[in-house]
């Protein structure tokens, strides 16, 4: 059957998920705060107004009437998903699983506090006094970022407490809306993170995929691999913690559960998104069955998920701009990438530039008894000779 779906938010990860509804012959209206977005480029309609304008998100609800709401971005006037969800409207995953991961107060003190999930100590600050004495009580370094941001903005950390200031400022610069609030986390020495994809289903058990490795600089993701090797120990411990915090946000859909592995201290959970991944990209390279973005979609739409194969191994690495301009951006080096067997290039068509914004991936595949170092090598390599101009 098809159902009208409302996409707030158009990026990369939402361009995916409304490629895979289309091809179910499902309508999608791609919504974000400019035009030209990538998943606009695919959809049925578009609507470009600020997700965080209650209002404003009524009269598009009101415009459309869907049948489900999904979101793609955090930056959305969450509180009015729970009228809507009363209102008969699907969220997916669930009003109450949007509105708790959109700040990280909410979500860390459910997994640390009400389920008891290990994650690095924490405190809160909302003023330079409470951060001083925040950070003395956690020690340096210690990593410092908004309550409401993500892919890193606003994020820094602190060596001494000479850093602080500079955190701060930085801290409340990268937040969203007006919140002058910052979260104080213990530095991990990790000695690797994963992306645990989950699966949540009305009518069938919670999957999980292959774990996701990547790799993250200033706190954004700059390359990706599947599957990571971890001790059998620490996936299940893993599964459990994903399994545990999904079921207490409720909801079906696909989420990316983050966590930090140490082979002294094991395994912590840092966050979760309840949509797809950046780092689960790497499933575009034919790693699984069906891809994050399918799996999304099946379980929004209740289709029952035949399980989740290992299909090959994979890679992805992040194409950033080194300009920042509101030209329409050219790229070089398609022809080199092209020309790679078992690689596809992923450009997302975004209409302008910013210092660093992510404007493509590159993901490679082989079999899945190859070389993933290898593999991963190659992968960055030919990311790097796609030049955005
Ligand atoms: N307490 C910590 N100790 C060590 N490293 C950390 C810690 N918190 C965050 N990081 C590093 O910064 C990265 C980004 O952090 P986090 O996921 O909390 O930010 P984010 O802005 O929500 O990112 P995204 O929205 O892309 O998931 C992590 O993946 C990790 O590499
Ligand atoms: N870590 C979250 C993430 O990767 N989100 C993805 O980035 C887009 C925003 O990109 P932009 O800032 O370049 O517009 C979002 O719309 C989403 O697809
Ligand atoms: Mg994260």
């Amino acid at each position: 059957m098809t159902k009208k779906i409302l996409l707030l938010g158009s990026g990369e990860l939402g361009k995916e998920f409304t490629i895979a509804a289309q091809r179910l012959g499902q309508y999608v209206i791609a919504c974000d705060s400019y035009a030209g977005a990538p998943a606009m480029q695919v959809a049925d309609a578009c609507e470009v107004f600020s997700m965080l304008d209650g209002e404003a998100l009524d009269r598009v609800v009101e415009k459309y009437r869907p049948d489900i709401i999904v979101p793609e971005i955090e930056a959305i006037r969450t509180e009015r998903l729970y009228h809507l969800e009363k209102e008969g409207i699907q969220v997916v995953p669930s009003a109450r699983a949007v509105n708790f991961t959109m700040n990280r107060k909410a979500i860390r003190d459910l997994a640390a506090k009400e389920l008891g999930l290990k994650t690095a100590k924490y405190f809160y600050a909302s003023s330079y006094e409470e951060l001083k004495e925040a950070a003395g009580k956690i020690g340096y370094p210690c990593v410092i970022k908004p309550l409401m941001s993500s892919s890193g903005k606003g994020q820094s950390v602190a060596k001494s407490e000479e850093d602080l200031k500079y955190s701060w400022e930085y801290g409340c610069s990268g937040s969203r809306g007006d919140i002058k609030e910052l979260i104080v986390e213990e530095f991990i020495h990790f000695d690797s993170e994963i992306t645990l994809l989950t699966v949540t289903q009305k009518n069938g058990p919670t999957l999980f995929c292959p774990p996701i490795g990547h790799v993250q600089k200033g706190g954004d993701y700059r390359e990706s691999f599947q599957p990571a090797h971890i001790a059998p120990e620490h996936l299940a411990e893993a599964q459990q913690m994903a399994e545990k915090v999904t079921r207490a946000l409720t909801g079906y859909g696909l989420w990316g559960v983050e966590f930090f592995l140490s082979h002294e201290n094991g395994v912590y959970f840092s966050e979760l998104s309840p949509r797809p991944h950046d780092t689960g990209m790497v499933t575009l390279a034919n790693t699984q069955n069906l891809n994050e973005f399918e799996l999304h979609l099946y379980a929004v739409l209740g289709l029952p998920i035949p399980g989740i194969t290992q299909e090959h191994i994979g890679a992805s690495a992040v194409i950033l701009s080194p300009v920042s301009s509101q030209k329409a951006p050219q790229y070089r080096g398609e022809e080199l990438v092209c020309s790679q067997p078992n690689t596809y290039l992923r450009i997302f068509g975004k209409p302008a530039t910013r210092l660093n914004r992510r404007m493509g991936v590159v993901v490679c595949y082989d079999k899945n008894d190859g070389d993933l170092d290898a593999l991963r090598d190659k992968c960055k390599s030919l990311a790097a000779k796609v030049e955005v101009y």
